[in-house]
């Protein structure tokens, strides 16, 4: 039913988790027929029957074992029965090998039946477990599969050091599954324990309350007492050190790399101590970085304690620390207040872009905040210019697809350009205090797009109703493009970009007489981005003598370069651009350069390096660039 026809939401200011009873989505529902709206609170990837059972807390016991490329051991889930049906208990799993499920209760455990259900492509595998209804733990016996979806198993040859194995798990959106069996919903939350057994000479780090003075005897103990959605469990396991940045901050990395990310990342306290100034305490104790090498498949994710990051922003002039920024501001948004399914992920990704900016201007100033803005407005008119009417919309119905294939700017750009057209229209202090009231209000629960409508009705619309719009409001939410009127974030940075770029393109300045002695990075992406689709060989050719862009060490002007080169078949830059495709994993650079190489007419060019390439990317970088490449019916 459409969302206005909701009468069994509860009441947003309720003190109970603002998520419906009924189940994330049974098999039935995944498969029937598609009615003209998803159910809101209904989560359609996740099989779990979360309205017979909640998992309250897991228990890990994991061996890491890099030879046969398995994490292999026992998951033990304290469950809570909601109804009196004799009902199994269906969990998520996607390739994992099942060997024994115990039940009961107070520690006495006995063997239970269970049997795999019918494996969806996109989903995964329902483990339906019979359970005797006193039990109250259920206890499972498994293997990971070494291809499993949401786990990176990297050579040596991968990492900095180059002398040990490496392995990162990444979880959002529904990968958790394919390394714990368990109810794998942002609907429900869990608090965890773990054992994690390692080689002896690596250090295990999870989402959890990491010990940098832990024994480096190869057995690392790890305790969450806050419950986080199944998409933040989070474990990595390599060569790595410590060093503290502040009181509450510190960062993990291989050694070669560590000395570098602490001076990059130097600021992550100061933006750890402003944001709570402004939306309420930090609640998850200490705020660490574990920098990854460069096959992670994303810029960051927000584990929380814990952030991975890309090794691929440590710029050397703090150019590209928004990422930080980003994900500290997740410790609010999403990892304290949390889409209830995949349909709201803007809730998780908007609020954070907003609050990303508002970081950036308090802790980098006024001009950086516009740059920053302006930049994620062009990758938003990038993204809306590109895709299909329905994948502009926020509360975007996502039934059938697999999420990582939808992932876009959307949430992110269109998500915070609203929260910022409200800061607008009702003023940033008032803005700022409905913010933390919302925060306060919604911690640790899970909430769907019309929790957050319902909410918004009762707050702001009701104490602004001459400045907010309720229709204008549902349209940003529920209509694709962006309202008319809506602001558009500028610079005078960029601004005088714009005429210099445009003489030298009717050739009345030469490249090299221009002066950009104090272009910060963002006014260089700017320039670049700006470029008109053809440029001439000469042109191409005079640019890079004049900047050597090839040769650019900051991998966000070097894509923005490559994607040029590519487009103009600029030939002097395909030796980078076979080295940045196979030495980094960012999708956020892969994807558009294996799309510019296809739609270029460089398909061939396109599955060599990729096919080269694929033995280091993560699956998950596999499975999205080989449809870029090959089409739909991609392996
Ligand atoms: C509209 C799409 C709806 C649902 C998709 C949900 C998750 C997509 C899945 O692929 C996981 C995404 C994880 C993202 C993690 C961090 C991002 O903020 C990184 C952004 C890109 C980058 O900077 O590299
Ligand atoms: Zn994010």
């Amino acid at each position: 039913c459409s969302p206005s026809e909701e009468p069994q939401k509860p009441d947003s200011e309720a003190a109970v988790p603002a998520v419906s009873d009924a189940p994330a989505a049974t098999e039935d529902k995944a498969s029937e027929a598609m009615s003209d709206q998803p159910e809101s609170g209904v989560d359609y990837h996740s099989f779990a029957n979360t309205g017979d059972f909640r998992v309250k807390h897991v228990d890990l016991d994991l061996t890491v074992d890099f030879d046969r490329k398995v994490l292999e051991g026992e998951a033990k889930l304290q469950i809570k029965r909601l109804t009196d049906k004799k009902k199994p208990l269906v969990l998520d799993t996607r390739g994992l090998e099942i060997e024994s499920v115990e039940a009961g209760h107070g520690g006495q455990m006995q063997p239970v039946k269970f049997t795999m259900g019918e494996t969806d492509p996109n989903l995964g595998t329902p483990l339906k477990i019979q359970l005797p209804k006193s039990a109250t733990a259920v206890s499972i016996r498994y293997r990971t599969s070494p291809d499993a979806s949401g786990v990176q198993w990297l050579e040596p040859q991968q990492t900095a050091g180059g002398e040990h194995p490496f392995l990162f798990t990444q979880a959002q959106a529904i990968h958790a599954r394919s390394f714990v069996p368990l109810q794998d919903t942002p609907q429900v939350r869990i608090t965890y324990n773990a054992t994690i057994r390692t080689p002896k000479e690596l250090r295990a780090v999870m989402s959890a309350d990491n010990d940098p003075e832990a024994e480096m005897d190869g057995v690392f103990d790890f305790s969450m007492p806050q419950p986080v959605p199944s998409y933040l469990l989070a474990l990595a396991v390599g060569d790595l050190e410590f060093k503290p940045m502040g009181e509450r901050t510190g960062v993990y990395a291989e050694p070669e790399l560590l000395d570098a990310a602490a001076a990059e990342f130097e600021d992550t306290e100061s933006m750890l101590e402003a944001t709570e100034e402004v939306y309420g305490p930090y609640r998850w104790d200490r705020y660490d970085l574990l920098i990854l090498p460069p096959s992670f498949p994303f810029g960051g994710m927000e584990n929380p304690r814990l952030s991975f990051i890309t090794p691929t922003v440590i710029a050397g002039d703090k150019s590209l620390v928004a990422l930080i920024a980003h994900e500290l501001a997740h410790s609010w948004s999403g990892n304290l207040v949390t889409n209830a399914s995949w349909r709201d992920l803007w809730l998780n990704e908007g609020f954070t872009t907003y609050l990303t900016n508002r970081i950036m201007q308090n802790i980098y100033g006024d001009e950086r905040y516009r740059m920053e803005m302006a930049l994620g407005y062009d990758d938003l008119q990038a993204d809306l210019a590109d895709r299909p009417d329905g994948d502009e919309i926020m509360a975007i119905d996502l039934r059938g697809r697999d999420p990582d294939e939808v992932f876009s700017n959307i949430p992110y750009e269109k998500g915070s350009l609203f929260l910022y057209e409200l800061e607008q229209k009702v003023g940033r202090e008032n803005f700022d205090k409905f913010l933390l009231d919302y925060f306060n209000n919604f911690a640790f629960q899970s909430i769907t797009t019309e929790d957050f409508e319902n909410y918004l009705e009762k707050t702001l619309l009701a104490e602004y109703p001459d400045e907010l719009d309720a229709e204008r409001i549902r349209q940003w939410i529920h209509e694709p493009g962006i309202p008319e009127g809506a602001p558009v974030p500028t610079s005078d940075a960029f601004t005088k970009i714009d005429p210099v770029r445009e003489q030298w393109l009717k050739g009345e300045i030469a490249a090299a007489d221009i002066d950009t002695s104090d272009w910060t990075f963002h006014q260089w992406k700017y320039f670049l981005d700006g470029m008109p689709e053809k440029l001439s060989e000469e042109q191409l050719q005079e640019l890079d003598s004049a900047f050597n862009l090839t040769e650019s060490k900051n991998n966000e002007i070097a894509f923005s370069w490559l994607m040029i080169a590519v487009r103009n078949d600029y030939q002097p830059a395909f030796e980078r651009l076979e080295n940045f495709l196979t030495e980094i994993g960012r999708n956020k650079f892969l994807r558009p350069l294996y799309r510019n190489l296809v739609e270029s007419g460089k398909q061939e060019m396109a599955a060599q390096i990729f096919e080269q390439a694929k033995a280091g990317y993560h699956p998950l970088t596999v499975k999205v660039n080989s449809r870029i490449i090959y089409g739909e019916n991609a392996q």
